[in-house]
């Protein structure tokens, strides 16, 4: 796993701008699955996520919801193999999660971004892990189509991450992320601390890249706001709290998906909406009470 962006490779057609088939190979997917996952940071005894399990079919895109603090990132980490189970499981494919490895890309709010390191050569530093055999020549192009794919020009690659906008930043991380392609792809509000255009912008550049990949990635996206929940995830997930556990979930077929400009026209999906927040909410409003 790559902590920064998230990497490995397969062959895959990226029609935003560009097509690369030279040193990908097709990657596995992953189905996930989760059985009675219960955990507790070691310091502190107290349990944070008590009993979940899910399967999640490889190619979804899993939303995650639920208060702050209730354990989503927690969640991540542990998926990502950052953490371990105090009990229950975490298999990938049927192989239980062991570590951090390459087939998980993470992409955090914080761009994760080595600071003194140009945002090529942040990519670079990915794909050569990712590809240690490959010449330097041909990673570089590689580096330089990933910018292009999230509408970077070249000369990005020889700035700065403290050139660079916060939006450019995390173009840069999903860069990386999807130019390592690992079939796993997990998203710590990776557009929390974007202003609202910005935002809007990655999350469709998120779901075009996404969408146009074949196998897809399976994806884990925490976010705070539901209207991001709906736009971009198939499956939604809300986590409640003290312990956490999946207090509710639903699916969106691809029918029914809504657009940016349809969001807010389709009852079924405003009465979604409303009860998604409540859900969210309806702990906050029993702990006060
Ligand atoms: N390293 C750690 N050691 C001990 N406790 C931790 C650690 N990291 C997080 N926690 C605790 O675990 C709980 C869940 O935290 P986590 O960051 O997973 O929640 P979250 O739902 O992602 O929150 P937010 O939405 O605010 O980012 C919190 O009570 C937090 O204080």
């Amino acid at each position: 796993m790559w902590c920064c962006g998230g990497k490995n490779f397969c062959r895959v057609e990226w029609s935003v701008n560009f097509e690369y088939t030279c040193i990908r190979e097709v990657s596995a997917i992953h189905d996930v699955k989760i059985e009675g996952l219960s955990f507790a940071y070691k310091n502190d005894n107290r349990l944070i996520l008590k009993d979940i399990s899910i399967d999640v079919q490889a190619g979804t895109f899993v939303a995650l919801l639920g208060q702050s603090g209730c354990g989503k990132s927690t969640f991540l980490r542990l998926l990502a193999g950052l953490e371990t189970a105090t009990a229950g499981t975490i298999l990938l494919d049927d192989r239980p999660v062991s570590g951090a490895s390459l087939d998980k890309g993470m992409v955090f709010q914080d761009y994760g971004l080595f600071p003194w390191m140009t945002a090529g050569e942040n990519i670079m530093l990915a794909l050569k892990q990712r590809f240690p055999q490959q010449d330097r020549k041909k990673l570089k192009q590689l580096a330089l189509d990933t910018l292009n794919a999230v509408g970077l020009d070249e000369s990005v690659y020889r700035k700065l991450p403290k050139e660079l906008s916060g939006g450019m930043k995390q173009r840069c991380a999903i860069a990386q992320a999807f130019g390592i392609d690992p079939p796993i792809l997990l998203m710590d509000e990776p557009f929390g601390a974007l202003d609202a255009v910005t935002r809007a912008r990655l999350q469709d550049l998120v779901l075009k890249l996404w969408s146009q990949e074949n196998p897809k990635k399976t994806v884990f996206f925490v976010t705070h706001d539901v209207d991001e929940a709906l736009l971009l995830a198939n499956r939604i997930i809300v986590f409640g709290q003290s312990p956490s556990n999946i207090i509710y979930e639903c699916s969106i077929p691809a029918d029914q998906r809504p657009t940016r400009e349809n969001q807010f026209d389709n009852p079924e999906l405003l009465e979604l909406r409303n009860t998604l927040i409540f859900q969210i909410n309806k702990d906050v409003v029993s702990r006060i009470s």
